[in-house]
């Protein structure tokens, strides 16, 4: 049934919402606050999810979305992108929407009322657009363009250009889609990455096997594209192979070598927004204060705020699943080490295994060998970490920082902290993700 809907608010997932004359709430993508849409209405009476709509009056918090692969274009859907999700909506109503979102997830999931803990203003990202310096895209064989997939689908999305992407990886996305198909690469998936003080970009391809003329043809693609210092070959089951020199450098802030930099690889998690991560990296250490303290860090990847910490810590023990990832940080370490002299030689200890069955590990040990931390911070992936609030209980830490890109898990997790003594003292949302629903927090616990 075709229905007129006034869209009063955002949902956490990022679509707008109204309600019906009989009080349903309908979920319509690409819709802002104020806006007056046609809607198709599934039948039945709960929460309605329906495709995009026709938009029949424009909400205050519109804008002209600047790429045309983007929103409600007619006929509906049909050029549609699945990167972004709030081109339409000024840059302060996407953080306003995020707040508001967040911190309803907190209360809903993590029964944390506002008012119990301190609720610091959302950090916008310094760049709402251009802000990426690292995407995974697809090779359109028939085009040979790196693409996105059109939402819901994988119909591909020819790209004419992508707001999210810093310029330099947006010109590098153009050349590398045909070199990879002259090459005869036919990767399944295309991780491309910038580096802006290197002042070139890396590859990850995903391919079905890493044979002899695989790695010829990466060379080929190398010496096709100069922008790009090395590629790292990934395939299914098989250790991944690197072919010239992939691993990158970043200014840890940006525009500021000064400030310290930081080893990346295509294949290694990195966040994406380099100066949103600044801001990150810096507000979890405001709120842990780890001065002089023994640090437990968990899920340190390539040693994001490893470095950072080890600046200001006695001794930081950081763990980490991914081989790959613990090389980089370790290599930065070192090189951090050597520029301290005597004094920083021994500040980091990398262990390499499952996060929370090491930091187990760690509770049991006795002796001269066990250490008494002061501080933790923890940073997993998406699915959170569940079970860490006991853990961190038995290695009986005072403080915690945990950082979190998924606020569902992030909700949960601080809810079974607070069930084994944990309080939420405050909590720092990040925009890391403008123009999308997503939104990266840091929370501070104490005991
Ligand atoms: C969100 S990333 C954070 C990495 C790093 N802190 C940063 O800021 O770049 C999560 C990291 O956890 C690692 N990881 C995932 N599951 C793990 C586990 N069970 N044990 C240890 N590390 C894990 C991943 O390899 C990844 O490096």
């Amino acid at each position: 049934m075709r229905t007129t809907l006034d869209i009063v608010d955002l949902a956490p997932g990022g679509e707008g919402v109204g309600r019906t004359g009989e009080g349903r709430p309908v979920f319509a993508p690409f819709t802002a606050p104020g806006d007056r849409v046609e809607v198709e209405l599934p039948g039945g009476e709960g929460p309605a999810h329906v495709p995009p709509a026709r938009l029949l009056r424009e909400g205050p918090a519109r804008v002209a979305a600047p790429c045309p692969h983007f929103g409600m274009s007619e006929p509906l859907a049909e050029a549609m992108c699945g990167g972004c999700e709030w081109l339409h909506l000024a840059y302060g109503a996407q953080v306003e929407a995020k707040e508001r979102a967040f911190a309803e997830t907190l209360r809903r999931i993590g029964r944390l009322e506002a008012g119990r803990y301190r609720a610091l203003p959302i950090l916008p990202s310094p760049r709402p657009l251009r802000y990426r310096s690292r995407a995974k895209f697809h090779l359109d064989r028939h085009t040979g363009r790196l693409v996105f997939f059109r939402r819901r689908s994988h119909d591909p999305v020819q790209l004419t250009g992508c707001h999210l992407l810093a310029e330099e990886l947006d010109a590098l996305r153009e050349v590398a889609g045909p070199a990879l198909l002259a090459a005869r690469l036919e990767a399944r998936e295309v991780t491309l990455e910038w580096s802006a003080l290197d002042g070139k970009g890396a590859a990850f391809l995903q391919l079905a096997a890493i044979t002899p003329a695989a790695r010829a043809r990466a060379e080929a693609l190398l010496a096709a594209v100069p922008a790009l210092a090395g590629v790292v070959l990934g395939a299914e089951g098989a250790p991944s192979a690197a072919v010239g020199d992939p691993v990158l450098r970043h200014a840890r802030r940006p525009g500021e070598p000064a400030a310290g930099r930081q080893r990346s690889r295509p294949d290694v998690f990195q966040q994406a927004n380099r100066g949103a991560n600044a801001l990150l990296v810096a507000s979890a250490l405001e709120l842990l204060r780890p001065d002089g303290e023994e640090v437990l860090e968990l899920y340190c990847g390539a040693g994001n705020f490893t470095g950072p910490l080890a600046a200001r810590a006695r001794h930081v023990d950081a763990v980490e699943g991914q081989g790959p990832a613990l090389e980089l940080a370790r290599l930065d370490a070192a090189e951090a080490a050597e520029a301290a002299g005597a004094r920083g030689a021994s500040r980091v200890r990398f262990l390499a295994g499952d996060a929370l069955a090491v930091a187990r590990g760690l509770a049991r040990e006795r002796g001269a060998a066990s250490r008494r931390y002061g501080a933790a911070l923890l940073d997993p992936p998406r699915q959170g970490a569940p079970g860490v609030g006991a853990v961190l209980r038995e290695l009986d830490v005072p403080r915690a920082v945990y950082v979190s890109c998924d606020p569902a898990t992030l909700a949960r997790d601080l809810r079974a902290c607070g069930q084994v003594g944990y309080t939420v003292e405050a909590i720092q949302p990040v925009d890391m993700f403008p123009q999308t629903h997503h939104v990266e927090a840091v929370a501070l616990l104490t005991r």
